[in-house]
């Protein structure tokens, strides 16, 4: 692209864009000014080999190598700053049980390490256990590690990878990839993670729950084998962006190591105003770049969510077919949690020649992912994120501004295959005041599962030793509700129940494991089994703004007078009924997503495997709601709100004040009573995904918390 690297652009004056407005003037890009800042990443302290009072270790490298005519992968490998240092770094990892990996993004750490350790064959009769935060990482990492072994490997053989509801590994399998939260899960069956000889926590920085509960894992695990003069576990921390010396602190003053060199530059360009309307801003600077770049330099935009991603994509879908706008056919596709593995993999297919790839993503593809083509990232600068608040008892998803590690990971992604382009939709004072780190994921987060994970290890969550400690309240928070859905006996205690026993199985939330484990008694397995896998995947439900009149009028038939789950479950029933050669059109006709509906199906033979595992049988209770609904309030007895007033409700657990979504089928009736799965919040708190539910079940259902969560309204008042 030919920038001029020293001046300001300013999309404002281009009058491409005054056409473009036409079509949508609601949706008119907002001009942005971008300045040049030519910044880089901070790098670790760079200290002198062996630097004994420091610990680290600094090797030189300078790979630097742009734009080359194609090269074989074979040669890709050793073009990359890691393969200089492979010697030192094999013989740093042979002499340190514990070793800190520090490394450029794309410098080669989650993809040549593993390789390395595996030809020098250092984890001798056990298995290389590499976690990622997200499946996605895991997947393509493995898909191209394999590649990279060459002669017709394919995944599952001597590289395999995890992930929830997916195993593509076999007895051959050395390298494993697999998400954190498979490597936690492991752990529950063999505690000391007995297969594995080293273990690599990468992209340690993002400080997920599940990789925090890991550090302390196996720190233990590796001490108990030492002490029972069992195999050692070697373990390895790798980033490009992390708080070396206090990781370093917790793993007992381990070596740390800097891999020095980077693979291409990037260039970093800031907004000269900033913008609230970050989305806006995001598809002007698309267009700017789409006119200017060469075909198949490809961009990646970083956007929260879903919503926020569909509604870019249909812009940007909308605005490229302007017969004014230049450049080549643009290509849009997104990428976000909620889709189907299927669907997130055609992110990285090769892009046709001649055309232009955009994708709009979450920050799914902000660490480790390698999307083939991207020159150019767009960095929207928003994350959403996940908080729990023990005062209220609501786990709520908030957008907010990410981190400056955050924002060197999404630079990260330009520039792994040529020199690369960022273009920051925020200000350089803004980017200042972000938080250096984003706060850990333990100490924001409903710790149910987590104490649940641990009590089946026998450790007791209070006694754990992480890295940093979740807050105390939501520690006994969590205690309290696995104690109401009778997973262990009292508050104080490390022994789960049998019933608690059974939920550590399922790879759920607590209260999700108990519905399913309750829906026996009320003759409901095979409903109770789909809505959870409904819950349990991403929505299967279709909405397209311009349409929404004509959605609402084809899903009438499905909706329920009881709510949205119900709802959900008739439109599974329907689907399922609907012949293999017409699902597709049925789908279509239905604004039904098929690839989320088929995905939550596969979803739920995974869990129908486990209820049986479990002892128990699948019976249907027909038409019978009722069976289902108070089902569902085994597990949710604690996500129930009364109405109080008009369109008010109030939660039951702790008082607070919420209303019903405008989404929900129940928007604009009035129950006594519901239950909720979601909460959302905007300017006010909103409840999302509800079933109806009669007072008097309380108390049948959840007698000892009624206890002490009496109606705060009798029915007259
Ligand atoms: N799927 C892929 N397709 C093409 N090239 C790839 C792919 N995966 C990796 N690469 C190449 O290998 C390089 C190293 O990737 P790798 O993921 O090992 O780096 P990393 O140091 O772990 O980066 P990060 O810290 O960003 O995860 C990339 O920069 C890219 O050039």
């Amino acid at each position: 692209m030919d920038v001029d690297m020293d001046s300001k652009y300013n999309i404002g004056n281009n009058n491409k864009i005054s056409t473009i407005s036409k079509f949508q003037m609601k949706l008119k890009p907002t001009p942005i000014v971008f300045n040049n800042s030519k910044i880089s990443p901070p790098s670790p302290k760079r200290l002198k080999l062996n630097d004994k009072e420091n610990n680290q270790t600094v090797f030189n490298s300078a790979n630097n190598f742009h734009n080359k005519p194609k090269i074989s992968i074979q040669d890709q490998r050793r073009k990359l700053p890691v393969f200089e240092q492979r010697n030192k770094l094999l013989d740093l990892i042979k002499r340190h049980k514990t070793l800190i990996i520090l490394g450029e993004t794309g410098s080669g750490k989650t993809t040549q390490i593993p390789q390395y350790i595996n030809s020098a064959r250092l984890q001798e009769n056990g298995k290389i256990g590499i976690t990622q935060p997200r499946r996605v990482a895991a997947i393509t990492v493995a898909l191209r590690v394999a590649q990279e072994y060459g002669q017709g490997m394919s995944v599952g053989d001597v590289v395999g990878y995890t992930v929830r509801f997916e195993d593509v590994t076999t007895k051959k399998t050395k390298i494993k990839y697999l998400t954190d939260g498979m490597l936690l899960r492991e752990a529950i069956n063999d505690r000391l993670l007995n297969q594995y000889t080293v273990i690599i926590l990468d992209e340690a920085h993002e400080r997920t729950i599940h990789t925090d509960v890991l550090f302390g894992i196996v720190k233990r695990a590796q001490k108990i084998r030492e002490e029972r003069n069992l195999p050692p576990l070697k373990i390895i921390i790798m980033s490009a962006t992390m708080d070396v010396d206090h990781f370093s602190r917790y793993f007992n003053n381990c070596q740390a190591v800097y891999l020095e060199g980077r693979t291409y530059p990037v260039n970093v360009f800031f907004a000269v105003k900033p913008h609230d309307d970050y989305q806006t801003s995001c598809v002007a600077t698309f267009f700017k770049i789409h006119r200017e770049a060469p075909p198949n330099h490809d961009v990646l935009i970083f956007l929260t969510g879903q919503e926020e991603i569909e509604a870019c994509a249909h812009q940007i879908r909308l605005l490229s077919k302007d017969p004014d706008v230049q450049g080549p056919p643009i290509r849009v596709f997104t990428l976000y949690a909620a889709q189907p593995g299927t669907q997130q993999m055609a992110v990285f297919q090769p892009s046709q020649p001649n055309t232009r790839k955009v994708i709009i993503s979450t920050n799914i593809a902000e660490t480790s992912v390698t999307i083939s083509g991207i020159r150019y990232v767009i960095d929207g600068g928003m994350v959403k994120a996940r908080s729990f608040h023990p005062s209220t008892g609501l786990e709520v998803l908030k957008v907010q501004r990410i981190s400056q590690e955050q924002a060197w990971q999404r630079t990260g992604r330009a520039g792994r295959e040529s020199e690369g382009f960022c273009y920051r939709i925020y200000t350089r004072s803004q980017f200042e005041l972000m938080k250096k780190t984003a706060v850990p994921e333990i100490q924001r987060a409903n710790l149910n599962s987590v104490v649940l994970q641990l009590l089946a290890l026998g450790v007791h969550a209070l006694h754990f030793d992480f890295m940093d400690k979740p807050p105390k309240e939501s520690i006994l928070a969590a205690f309290e509700q696995l104690k109401q859905l009778g997973a262990i006996e009292d508050i104080d205690s490390i022994n789960l129940t049998p019933l608690g026993r059974k939920m550590a199985k399922f790879p759920l939330d607590p209260r999700f494991s108990k519905i399913l484990l309750s829906s026996q008694q009320f003759g409901c397995v095979a409903e109770a089994l789909t809505t959870v896998a409904l819950l349990s995947s991403e929505s299967i439900l279709l909405t397209p703004c311009s349409r929404r009149e004509q959605v609402q009028s084809v899903r009438q038939k499905f909706c329920s007078g009881y709510g949205d789950h119900i709802t959900l479950l008739n439109i599974y029933r329907e689907f399922n009924n609907v012949g293999k050669n017409n699902k597709r059109s049925w789908c279509h006709e239905h604004f039904i997503n098929m690839r989320n509906i088929l995905h939550a199906r596969e979803v739920r033979n995974q869990l129908e495997d486990i209820c049986k595992k479990c002892d128990l049988t699948v019976s249907s209770c027909g038409g019978q709601m009722d069976q289902l609904r108070k089902c569902l309030l085994t597990g949710l007895f604690t996500n129930v709100a009364q109405l109080y007033r008009d369109r008010q409700y109030m939660t039951l657990d702790k008082g607070q004040v919420v209303q019903i979504h405008p989404s929900s089928d129940l928007h604009g009736q009035q129950p006594q009573f519901v239950v909720f799965t979601e909460v959302v919040q905007t300017n006010k708190c909103y409840l999302r995904g509800l079933t109806t539910v009669e007072g008097d079940w309380l108390n049948e259902i959840a007698p000892e918390y009624m206890k002490n969560h009496c109606l705060r309204y009798s029915r007259d008042s």
